[in-house]
C-alpha cells in the first residue's frame, strides 16, 4: 500500500520529466521558429504571400496521422482535436511573426 509521502515523492518524479520534456518543447519551438523566421525573409525577398493554406493543412494532416499511428494506448488520441487547436496556433504565431520581420 502507498503512503501520502510515496505518491509525493512519485508525483516530484514526474514532475522532474515534466520539466525535462517542457524544455524539449522549448528547444524545438525555438527552432521552429527560427526556421519560420528564414522562410519569412525568403517570402519577403520573393514578394510571396506569408500564408500557404495548403502547406498547412497538410501538416495538420500529418500531425493526426502522427497521433492515430503512435499512441498506441490511446494517451492523447482523444486530445486529437486539441493538440490540433495547439498547432494552429503556432503556425498562427510563426505567420505573425514573418509579418513582422
Ligand atoms: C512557415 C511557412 O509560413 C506559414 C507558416 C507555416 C508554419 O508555421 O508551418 C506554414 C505555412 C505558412 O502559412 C511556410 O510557408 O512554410
Amino acid at each position: 500500500m502507498k503512503v501520502n509521502g510515496d505518491y509525493k515523492n512519485s508525483i516530484g518524479e514526474l514532475r522532474v520529466e515534466l520539466d525535462e520534456i517542457d524544455y524539449q518543447i522549448i528547444k524545438l519551438l525555438i527552432s521552429r521558429f527560427s526556421i519560420t523566421k528564414q522562410i519569412g525573409k525568403i517570402k519577403q525577398d520573393l514578394a510571396i504571400e506569408v500564408i500557404d493554406q495548403n502547406r498547412e493543412d497538410e501538416i495538420i494532416a500529418r500531425i493526426r496521422n502522427v497521433i492515430n499511428e503512435e499512441d498506441e494506448d490511446d494517451t492523447c488520441v482523444t486530445n486529437i482535436n486539441s493538440i490540433t487547436k495547439i498547432y494552429k496556433e503556432i503556425m498562427s504565431e510563426s505567420r505573425k511573426q514573418q509579418k513582422n520581420l
